[in-house]
């Protein structure tokens, strides 16, 4: 069975810490990979070759490779360039994922221009694209990626207070690649809904593995209760 194909109707755990997050430690997140396999996880989504190494140490399942990296103040920072695709490939992961919105990326290339270019270098590696919207799926479906993703939903100006849910209706009724829901999945019951809508699979990260976020929900809800 290819990796696609394990991941059908599954939960996928986004395992990242940044460096500005307390758990941001390779270590501490091959842990979290082994937590989320034991609760039932199909698939990692992890952030770093680092953090890639160290995960696959814990557990066997396949995972989504990125490396988020900052150039200056650029607002594409997921994979944004070929640097980072060759990284991930160097290191082997099942499906790598980048920022396929439509904004220019830091070497000033569209989307098409730097898809154009890794998909010639790598042409078996399984890729997946991160949008904002159904547009920008549309446009990575054409370029040729493998699975699009609503992970960027809400993230880019044009899309500020748009619900991944249906963005996901909207992307599932317009391409034919299998869709990732991705991006503020934050309870059982959304990823429940986002499998009804057409999902291919579910991505879930903060809500299961940034204790700080899980940590202020709690107390923001008790806050002026007592
Ligand atoms: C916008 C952005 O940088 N998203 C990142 C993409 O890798 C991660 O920080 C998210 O945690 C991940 O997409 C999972 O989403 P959520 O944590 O909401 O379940």
């Amino acid at each position: 069975m290819d990796s696609l194909e394990m991941l059908k109707g599954r939960l996928i755990v986004s395992c990242q810490a940044l460096e500005d997050e307390p758990l941001h430690d390779p270590y501490i997140m091959g842990k979290m990979a082994l937590a989320a396999k034991i609760g039932g996880a199909a698939g990692i989504r992890a952030n770093t070759v680092k953090d890639i190494r160290a995960i696959k140490k814990e557990v066997d399942l396949p995972i989504i490779g990125i490396v988020k990296k900052n150039y200056g103040d650029h607002p594409v920072f997921i994979t944004p360039t070929f640097k980072e695709v060759s990284e991930l490939v160097e290191e082997g992961v099942d499906v790598i994922a980048f920022d396929a919105t439509g904004r220019k990326r830091p070497d000033g290339k569209t989307f098409a221009d730097f898809f154009g270019e890794v998909k010639a270098s790598f042409p078996d590696q399984l890729f997946m694209a991160d949008c904002s919207s159904a547009d920008e799926a549309v446009e990575a479906e054409r370029a040729g990626v493998d699975i699009v993703a609503t992970t960027l939903v809400g993230y880019t100006p044009y899309t500020e207070g748009h619900l991944p849910l249906d963005a996901l209706e909207e992307t599932v009724s317009r391409v034919s690649v299998p869709v990732i829901a991705e991006g503020n999945i934050d309870t059982p019951d959304k990823a429940r809904e986002a499998l009804r809508i057409g999902a291919h699979a579910v991505v879930v990260g903060g809500a299961i593995t940034r204790p700080q976020l899980i940590t202020k929900k709690f107390a923001d809800a008790m806050d002026g209760q007592a």
